[in-house]
Formats: structure tokens, C-alpha cells, sequence
């Protein structure tokens, strides 16, 4: 449902150059699977989510989603995936249904289907007693309730989640979590981000660690602990990440003795002309 071959994002920033945000990331997830994407700050989490549900557009390679290349096709691909992050924007002036009710709207739903999707929705998550509560109003964890509804109002296929649980209580991130799970069990796709070891392992199908834009490993925990003989999954990233960092290390040294091969000469002529 979900697949990526080989994307590429390049950035230009006229102070730090070309960086390359995204280098060759390939994977895919099926329905009914919640993909994590593990990785530290910095990572490529957030930019490869944002090609997914196509706000940036790709340098090079390719996402497919629900048969919907989202480079070309960026309006069916919208349709079908919804997008929830732990900054997702909730209005101080609508209330819960009616937030969700607007999305509904922008999606183009019938009034009367809304209307019941709006009801098995705020039953399902448990957020009947929110109903008229204003988003000024709002606890956190209501909020965090209001984005998954708002993410899931077109009932779409495939479900993105970029770092949902990040600055939550343990009580809320919990309730998110519980979410997801359920919607893996209702068959939707989910690729889910995230920094948080224990999430990963709690929830995720399978994995991929990414780190300077690349993805060092990917498979389900036990065939990670498998393949790197490494039972913890936290000792395991720092093993890899470290591995990366110290190629990088090598390819800059290599490169900076390929430009400057004669540094070391201390026999080198400096004609100084009057
Ligand atoms: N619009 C942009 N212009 C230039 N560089 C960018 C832009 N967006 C992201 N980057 C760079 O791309 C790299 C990947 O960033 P990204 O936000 O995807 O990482 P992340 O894994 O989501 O990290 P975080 O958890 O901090 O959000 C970083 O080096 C970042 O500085």
C-alpha cells in the first residue's frame, strides 16, 4: 500500500550548501502493519513524511501510495492517508465535533454520512463527553483525541503518524498509542515515527532506523536482534549510528586527503614575487 523506492531529498541552503535530507530510502508497508521510523533529531523522519502526504516534493526516487505516485498524483494521494503529528492544529473557537465535522467537510463527505462517521468516530475514541468542549478549552490529551479524529474523518486507507506522543504524559501518549493499535487492527496502514525506543518495540510491525538521511536497518525487532546479534534494540541503535558516524568520519578524511594531498609536504616552494 505503502512504497518507497529509492527517494531522495536534497536541500539548498545558500549558508550550509546542498544537504541531503533524504539519500535513497526504500521500503514499504501493507495494510493491517504499523511501520516505525526510528531515528534521532535530525534523522529524515519528518521530510520523508512530508513527501508521503505531499507537502515537499521529491529530489529524486518514489513514493506510491494506494496506487497514487505522490509526486504526480498528489491530490488522490491526499484522499487516501491521513496525517496526524503532536503539533496538529486544533481551533480555539470550534468545538470538538465541530472541528472535526469541518475536516469532514473539506473532504467533500455527504452531510448525513458525515454525521454518522462523526458518531462512530467520537464513540470508538471515547470522546462523547467532549463534544461541545471549545479547543481553547481543551486538556492535551483532548487535543491529541481531536487530531486522530480529524486524521481519520475520511476514513483513509493509510495513516501517518510523525512523532504523535512527543511532549505527552505518559497517561496520553498511552491513549495515542492505544489508537493506533487500533486502527492497525481495523486493516489501515500506519507508519509511525518516532525517537522513542519503547514505542517502537510496544507497537511497530517492523522498523526502520534512519539516521543522516539513510536507513541502516530495517526488518521486525526479532530479525533485527537476529542479524546484528544485538538482543537490545537501544544498544543496537547506538551501534549503528555510531558504525555511521564513524564511515562519515573516514569518507571526509578520505576526501579532504584527496584535495589537499600535499599538506603534509613541508618541501613545498612558495615563490614570493616583488
Ligand atoms: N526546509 C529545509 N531546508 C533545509 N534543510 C532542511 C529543511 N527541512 C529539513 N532540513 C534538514 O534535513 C535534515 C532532516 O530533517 P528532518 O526534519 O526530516 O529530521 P527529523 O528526523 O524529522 O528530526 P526531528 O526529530 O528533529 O524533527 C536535517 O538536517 C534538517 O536540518
Amino acid at each position: 500500500m505503502i512504497q518507497l523506492d529509492r527517494l531522495t531529498k536534497k536541500f539548498s541552503d545558500f549558508k550550509t550548501g546542498e544537504r541531503l535530507a533524504l539519500d535513497h530510502v526504500s521500503f514499504d508497508v501493507k495494510p493491517g502493519e504499523i511501520f516505525g521510523l526510528l531515528g534521532p533529531n535530525g534523522a529524515g523522519k519528518t521530510t520523508c513524511l512530508r513527501i508521503l502526504s505531499t507537502v515537499l516534493k521529491p529530489s529524486s526516487g518514489s513514493a506510491i501510495i494506494a496506487g497514487y505516485d505522490v509526486a504526480t498524483h498528489p491530490a488522490q494521494v491526499r484522499a487516501r492517508i491521513g496525517f496526524m503529528s503532536n503539533n496538529t492544529g486544533i481551533y480555539d473557537r470550534m468545538t470538538a465535533w465541530e472541528l472535526v465535522e469541518y475536516y469532514g467537510r473539506l473532504y467533500g463527505i455527504p452531510q448525513a454520512q458525515l454525521t454518522q462517521r462523526l458518531e462512530t468516530i467520537f464513540s470508538t475514541l471515547q470522546m462523547n463527553e467532549i463534544r461541545e468542549v471549545l479547543g481553547s478549552k481543551m486538556s492535551t490529551g483532548m487535543k491529541q483525541k481531536v487530531s486522530i479524529a480529524r486524521a481519520i474523518v475520511h476514513d483513509p486507507p493509510v495513516m501517518i503518524f510523525d512523532e504523535p506522543t512527543s511532549g505527552l504524559d505518559v497517561l496520553v501518549a498511552r491513549r495515542v498509542i492505544h489508537a493506533v493499535e487500533s486502527l492497525r487492527d481495523q486493516g489501515k496502514c500506519i507508519i509511525f515515527s518516532t525517537h522513542i525506543m519503547r514505542e517502537v518495540e510496544k507497537l511497530c510491525d517492523r522498523i526502520a532506523i534512519i539516521y543522516r538521511g539513510r536507513i541502516l536497518a530495517q526488518g521486525s525487532i526479532e530479525e533485527l536482534r537476529d542479524t546484528h546479534h544485538q538482543r537490545d534494540i537501544e544498544e543496537l541503535f547506538f551501534e549503528l549510528i555510531s558504525a555511521c558516524d564513524a564511515e562519515e568520519a573516514e569518507h571526509l578524511r578520505a576526501n579532504e586527503d584527496s584535495i589537499n594531498p600535499g599538506l603534509d609536504d613541508t618541501s613545498t616552494n612558495v615563490e614570493v614575487r616583488p
